[in-house]
């Protein structure tokens, strides 16, 4: 099965206090699945919510396919209370843990699918050998923590190099992505894209998600 192109918004600096609303009408305009970002202030400088916020969210949008974006010290914590949760794709960050295979084992015994994160800091090599375990390998162009930071276009090699390997890799970058920096992502080779500011901000949501999507099709082969 070919690659497909896929829009996932980041609720990060959506209104959490109203978090159903503003997922749904995300939905509603075209997302393809909702990038929830979990911080829990140890790995990134700053802490956001867990399972139990995912679970109230989980019970009022039944359908939606849910990635956990988990900036967490300790993945292994979390595996079981997120796939209670509803939890569709699970994708931590190698960089703190110890035994990524495992992980990884446990993460597809819990019933979810597998994403794994670099930090920008992060060489892709040092990802190489765990790919072929991986549904998703997420390529973050800030550092992860705080959304509406600058893209990084210098991390566009790491996507690029991972494209030309994987040509059939589901392949994620998050930070800083919207308008004006989607030809860059599309074109180094990602089709998952995750993007905050830019959605969430926006005065006309469904034209911003079908145009980003339009982009990252227009590369697709
Ligand atoms: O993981 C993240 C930050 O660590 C967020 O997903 C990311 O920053 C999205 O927000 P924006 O598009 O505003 O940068
Ligand atoms: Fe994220």
């Amino acid at each position: 099965m070919s690659i497909q192109a896929k829009i996932g918004p980041s609720i990060l600096n959506a209104d959490l206090a109203n978090l159903a609303e503003e997922s749904q009408k995300l939905l509603d305009n075209g997302a393809d699945y909702l990038h929830l970002d979990v911080m829990d202030g140890t790995f990134v400088p700053n802490l956001t919510f867990g399972h139990p916020m995912v679970k109230c969210l989980r019970n009022k949008i039944k359908e939606a396919f849910f990635e956990t974006h988990m900036m967490v010290q300790n993945p292994e914590q979390w595996i079981a209370p997120m796939s209670d949760a509803g939890v569709n794709l699970y994708t931590f960050h190698i960089e703190p843990v110890e035994d990524v295979c495992k992980v990884t084992r446990l993460i597809q015994e819990a019933g979810m699918k597998v994403g794994l994160a670099i930090k920008p800091g992060t060489s892709v090599k040092d990802i190489e050998k765990y790919v072929e375990l991986a549904d998703l390998v997420l390529v973050m162009t800030v550092e992860p923590g705080f959304g509406g930071q600058s893209f990084m276009a210098d991390m566009m090699p790491k996507v690029e190099w991972l494209r030309n390997n994987y040509p059939n890799l589901d392949i994620e970058v998050d930070g800083g992505v919207g308008p004006k920096t989607i030809d860059c992502c599309a074109k180094a080779g990602a089709n998952w894209i995750v993007s905050g500011t830019a959605v969430v901000g926006a005065a006309d949501q469904r034209q911003v998600i079908g145009d980003m999507r339009n982009v990252v099709k227009s590369y697709l082969k």
